[in-house]
């Protein structure tokens, strides 16, 4: 597993955020909502180290917001992120730099009117010559089965086709890190299983939301949000029974320490 540890933001208070992790330490955010302050993450502190780990939970557990934390997209009112050492609160470039961010909705992150643009607009920072870049871009589209749609517009693609779009730009930037907001949701079967397959082969540390547990079980770690707090992190041979269980039956009251 490739890691990139050699950043300047190396940050000595933080023993615990070890250069190549996913670290977050008693992070709590309260935002107001119509209906008084609502507290979307409680003091949520975790270290993820693994090449995969999957976060699952309910509708509205916080998942989304924990992931976008490391790319500075969510800025904590209290407690110490770090991915790969970068402080994304003081750093938001560099951490966006290090992270790949996969949004659920791919109409929020594809910027050109065709494919093989978007893609080339990725590979702009580490491809300077042209030519090369529509090369590589084109491979992109290869990869992801969608080289017969390199030219059309974005709007005339599916769902599915855009979302394979928005990773294939993600991975053409070549980011430290890639954090992945529901990946499989507009995804038919084959290429759901065609993700894992091309998810496999990446050298980055991923961290993925979502709530295809097929998918969950792929991941070396699992950690379950709930109500704003991280319950419960283990393999998922374990996490994903106990899920699945408190689904059926009930989560477990929370104790305020
Ligand atoms: N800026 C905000 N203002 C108001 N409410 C917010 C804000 N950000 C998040 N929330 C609320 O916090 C809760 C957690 O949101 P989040 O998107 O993290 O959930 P999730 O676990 O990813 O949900 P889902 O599985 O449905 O995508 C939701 O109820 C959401 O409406």
């Amino acid at each position: 597993m490739a890691r990139t540890s050699g950043s300047s933001h190396y940050d000595p208070l933080v023993p615990h955020a070890s250069p190549g992790s996913l670290y977050c330490a008693n992070v709590s955010l309260t935002v107001d909502s119509p209906a008084g302050p609502f507290t979307v993450l409680d003091r949520v502190s975790c270290e993820f180290t693994h090449p995969r780990t999957a976060v699952i939970g309910l509708n509205g557990s916080g998942k989304s917001t924990l992931l976008r934390l490391f790319n500075a997209l969510v800025v904590p009112q209290s407690g110490v992120v770090r991915v790969n050492s970068i402080d994304p609160v003081a750093f938001p470039r560099e951490a966006r730099a290090a992270v790949g961010f996969v949004f659920t909705d791919p109409a929020s992150q594809i910027l050109m009117p065709t494919p093989i643009e978007d893609i080339e607009l990725s590979l702009r920072r580490h491809v300077p010559d042209r030519h090369e870049r529509t090369e590589k871009a084109r491979d992109w589209l290869v990869r992801m089965g969608l080289e017969h749609r390199a030219h059309h517009s974005v709007f005339d693609l599916s769902g599915g086709e855009r979302q394979l779009v928005a990773l294939a730009a993600v991975l053409a930037a070549e980011p430290q890190v890639l954090i992945l907001d529901e990946p499989t949701t507009l995804l038919d079967l084959r290429n759901q299983l065609k993700l894992i397959d091309m998810l496999d082969d990446l050298g980055q540390q991923q961290l993925i939301s979502t709530h295809d547990l097929d998918l969950a079980a792929t991941a070396q770690h699992v950690a379950v949000v709930h109500e704003s707090r991280i319950i419960a992190q283990g393999p998922p041979a374990e996490m994903i029974p106990r899920y699945k269980s408190w689904c059926a039956h009930g989560f477990p009251e929370w104790e305020s320490p």
